[in-house]
């Protein structure tokens, strides 16, 4: 994928993984401010601290982290822990906002010494930048180009150190030599239900919310692995604790209040659900080809395919096979639904299954 192909967003569900506009002066209120109120990723924090205990101790820059792993599982969090942790400022920005090699180069060259720059969707950046940014990251350097053609020069620039600390959801999207000029890599997972429910008691604390144990066990296990769904849940709960009853989630008013905004207890929408009855109560369970899933649940191919699928394969609702979609056991269960008799089912050792 390249810098100026945009996938599907899926901005605007409740249970969307990504977030822009208001709801990220929402989220910054909630964002834990140093590695020890950073909650779960036990492997990535350990492996952090180290790094940056080392350079606090030998007195210089961190070095360059890359970071991959989903939307809303805390990268740009850590980014601003990193810099927090050094004592440094930190400017954001993002692979698709930089589309000139010069783009790239002004904010080089403004950066202050020891400064954390954050370079979000790093694997969209264009080529040039990247081709920039690789002699950047190794030598302090960059090589400003004036003029065009024959006459052109390569007037070099010295830059500051500075860390950047890169974030994709696809590592293995990121050219080799970018990757390798990376120190250190941390690939950050789902979070554990217990995790979730660590990070929902701290948000409700900040948000002046009672959540009981049961309440917070409730959202966590609707919010697919990822803290920046479980807050957006835990806002929407509060709102119905608020209205319907007398303000604290308790479990049955997280169940209750998810069942009104059509979250399930898989932490399954509307639309991934729709996504499943189709192909169950229409197509028997499949095999069916994606164009035709797709125009029965009345959506674009791409937002079936990107939007609804991958958590339902994560949940091992749904396989990809090679002959098209088809559904698991666990699917037919999950709708109360019985497989007619003799129906291929997904997950079982009859089907050579791979992704297609
Ligand atoms: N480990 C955590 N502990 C507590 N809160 C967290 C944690 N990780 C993320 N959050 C919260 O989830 C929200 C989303 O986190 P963040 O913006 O860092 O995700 P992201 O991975 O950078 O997402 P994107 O890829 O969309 O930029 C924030 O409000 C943040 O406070």
């Amino acid at each position: 994928m390249t810098w100026e192909e945009q996938p599907p967003q899926d901005t605007g569900r409740l249970v969307g993984a990504t977030a822009e506009g208001e709801e990220l002066a929402a989220e910054a209120a909630l964002r834990p401010k140093d590695l020890a109120e950073f909650v779960g990723q036990p492997k990535v924090r350990e492996q952090l601290d180290l790094v940056l205990r080392a350079a606090r101790a030998r007195g210089g820059t961190a070095d360059h982290v890359l970071l991959s792993g989903a939307p809303g599982l805390g990268k740009t969090t850590l980014s601003m822990i990193i810099a927090a942790e050094m004592g440094a400022p930190i400017r954001i920005t993002s692979g698709p906002a930089i589309q000139h090699a010069g783009d790239l180069a002004a904010i080089l060259s403004s950066l202050a010494e020891g400064e954390v720059l954050f370079l979000d969707e790093i694997h969209r950046m264009s080529r040039p930048a990247e081709e920039m940014l690789y002699m950047a990251m190794e030598d302090f350097r960059v090589d400003v180009i004036v003029g065009k053609g024959p006459g052109a020069t390569a007037i070099p620039l010295e830059l500051p150190p500075f860390t950047l600390v890169g974030a994709t959801t696809r590592a293995g999207l990121l050219p080799p030599p970018l990757r390798d000029r990376f120190g250190f890599t941390g690939h950050m997972e789902f979070y554990a239900p217990t995790e979730l429910e660590r990070v929902i008691h701290r948000s409700a604390r900040l948000l002046d919310v009672t959540v009981s144990d049961g309440g917070a066990a409730e959202i966590a296990g609707r919010s697919r692995g990822t803290p920046r769904i479980a807050n957006r849940l835990l806002r929407r709960v509060r709102d119905y604790a608020q209205v319907r009853g007398d303000g604290v989630v308790t479990e049955e008013a997280a169940a209750r209040a998810l069942t009104v905004f059509e979250v399930d207890d898989r932490g399954l929408d509307r639309l991934d659900r729709s996504v499943l009855e189709a192909l169950l109560k229409l197509f028997g369970g499949g095999p069916v080809g994606l164009s035709t899933l797709a125009v029965a649940v009345g959506e674009e191919r791409e937002t079936v395919e990107e939007v609804a699928e991958p958590f339902l394969v994560r949940e091992g609702l749904l396989a990809r096979t090679p002959r098209g979609r088809v559904a698991t056991p666990a699917a037919w269960a999950h709708l109360g639904l019985t497989p007619p008799p003799g129906t291929p089912v997904a997950g079982g050792a009859q089907e050579g299954l791979f992704e297609s």
